[in-house]
């Protein structure tokens, strides 16, 4: 990969210019809108169209049948079924931890106020499945729902050119989805946006994709509810003379073999380390199946940034805003406050990001593209709503009706203060 050694401010300019590509995104936000117009406007025949041009199937039948869920299950291998089962008792139990209560407060006399706090009725969770099949990504987008309470869990996926991927509807079964459609890309998220013959509209829909994915639930956002843009993979790595450049490497990889849009950071204070980690890259990227998708990540999106210190090697990363941080220096943990902008952090020589992907139990389902800066990782709040409401005794509100009147005044608004005063008009 490309090693950039320069001041932090040249670097900060360097790194603002890499995130920034439009015109990649220009071409992407096109045919995503037009994708999406015709979903919305020619639903189930637009889809099917989709599917042969961009997945190469045929499809009859949009909808996977439970008889096929339940033969995929029987059909699992063993040793993935335990997997997965291992894999959901720690995201269960991570994220029961983020459940939050509705509450009344009743202490001023005459008031009651509260929130209420409630599950979605019914969302749409994508399953990307292009170049990849993800059975982990069904975990992660459906166990906080279920948490949560949500009734309906819809789920698309791209089709299979060789059938559907047995351990993907295995991973449904165990999650608990309620339906699922084969589907995937912009069409897919069209159709739980506005809904088909076939599929239905959804209140929210959550989970990660490639760019056209990513671009199309940007697009939709408004019609429907979205998590986050949780596009293409990202890690940036923070590393310094004590990694272990083979380790360091391989950590890049894991995240450069999902999509040749990926992007593989490395911010180091040691130009020796840049050095060997860049050779190894080189050297494991020949040895892996998806070689030309991770090489193409490091060619096109991935960078090595040599800075003076650690403190500059946070204020670079905290800029970038990566997907995924690893932070593999002594101590890792006392870093912690220095991390303002990061999907889900991997504290440690031992923290390779991979544990995160599958069994580590916080989700994995996070913001890229700079956008951690404002999003979080997706979780069971993504699938809640909050109501809140309010009860007053006549007394209580002969207390502060005058303060409402006044404000009501103050804003022109005549009604409002007329709205309260008829409670004490004497007839
Ligand atoms: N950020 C996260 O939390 C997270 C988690 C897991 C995976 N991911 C990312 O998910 C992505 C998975 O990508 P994928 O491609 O394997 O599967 P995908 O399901 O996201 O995308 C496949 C779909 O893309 C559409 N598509 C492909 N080329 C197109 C074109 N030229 N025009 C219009 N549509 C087109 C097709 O409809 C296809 O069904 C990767 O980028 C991976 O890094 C991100
Ligand atoms: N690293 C991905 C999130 O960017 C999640 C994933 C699923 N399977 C393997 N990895
Ligand atoms: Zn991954």
């Amino acid at each position: 990969m490309q090693i950039i050694e320069d001041s932090l401010d040249q670097l900060l300019k360097q790194v603002a210019i890499r995130t920034n590509k439009v015109a990649n995104r220009d071409a992407v936000e096109k045919s995503v809108r037009e994708i999406i117009a015709n979903v919305a406007e020619n639903g189930d025949a637009a889809i099917k169209d989709y599917e042969k041009k961009f997945d190469n199937v045929d499809l009859d039948s949009l909808q996977v049948s439970q008889a096929q869920i339940d033969q995929a299950y029987a059909n699992t291998d063993k040793k993935v079924i335990d997997a997965l089962n291992l894999a959901k008792r720690n995201i269960t139990s991570f994220h029961q931890m983020e459940v939050e209560d509705s509450f009344v407060d009743a202490k001023q006399k005459g008031v009651i106020r509260g929130e209420k706090i409630v599950p979605l009725a019914a969302v749409g969770v994508y399953v990307p499945g292009g170049t990849a099949a993800y059975p982990s990504s069904i975990l992660m987008n459906v166990i906080p729902a279920k948490i949560a309470g949500v009734k309906r869990v819809v789920m698309v996926t791209p089709p299979q050119t060789d059938g559907l991927n047995q351990a993907v509807l295995a991973a449904a079964k165990i999650a608990g989805v309620d339906e699922i459609y084969t589907v995937g890309g912009a069409q897919a998220i069209a159709s739980l946006a506005f809904g088909t013959e076939t599929i239905p509209r959804v209140d929210k829909i959550t989970g990660p994709g490639n760019a056209y994915v990513a671009t199309a639930k940007k697009q939709v956002f408004g019609q429907v509810d979205i998590d986050m843009i949780a596009g293409p993979s990202e890690i940036g790595v923070i590393a310094g003379s004590e990694a272990v450049p083979s380790q360091v490497a391989a950590d890049l990889l894991s995240q450069a073999e999902h999509d040749k849009m990926a992007r593989p950071i490395l911010v180091t204070d040691d130009r020796q380390l840049a050095d060997n980690v860049s050779a190894e890259m080189d050297r494991q990227v020949k040895l892996l199946p998806r070689q030309e998708i991770a090489q193409a990540a490091m060619d096109n999106e991935g960078f090595i940034a040599v800075v003076k210190d650690i403190d500059d090697a946070f204020t670079l990363m905290n800029a970038v805003a990566p997907e995924h941080l690893e932070v593999q220096l002594p101590d890792a943990i006392s870093y912690l406050n220095q991390i303002q902008n990061a999907g889900s952090v991997f504290l440690g020589f031992s923290a390779s990001e991979p544990v995160g992907d599958y069994v580590a139990g916080p989700n994995h389902i996070l913001p890229t593209g700079g956008t951690a800066r404002f999003f979080s990782p997706l979780g069971v709040q993504d699938f809640m709503k909050r109501t809140q409401f309010v009860s007053y005794t006549r007394s209580a509100l002969k207390k502060e009706a005058d303060a409402i009147t006044t404000l009501a005044r103050v804003e022109g608004l005549e009604a409002h203060a007329r709205a309260i005063e008829s409670r004490f008009d004497s007839k």
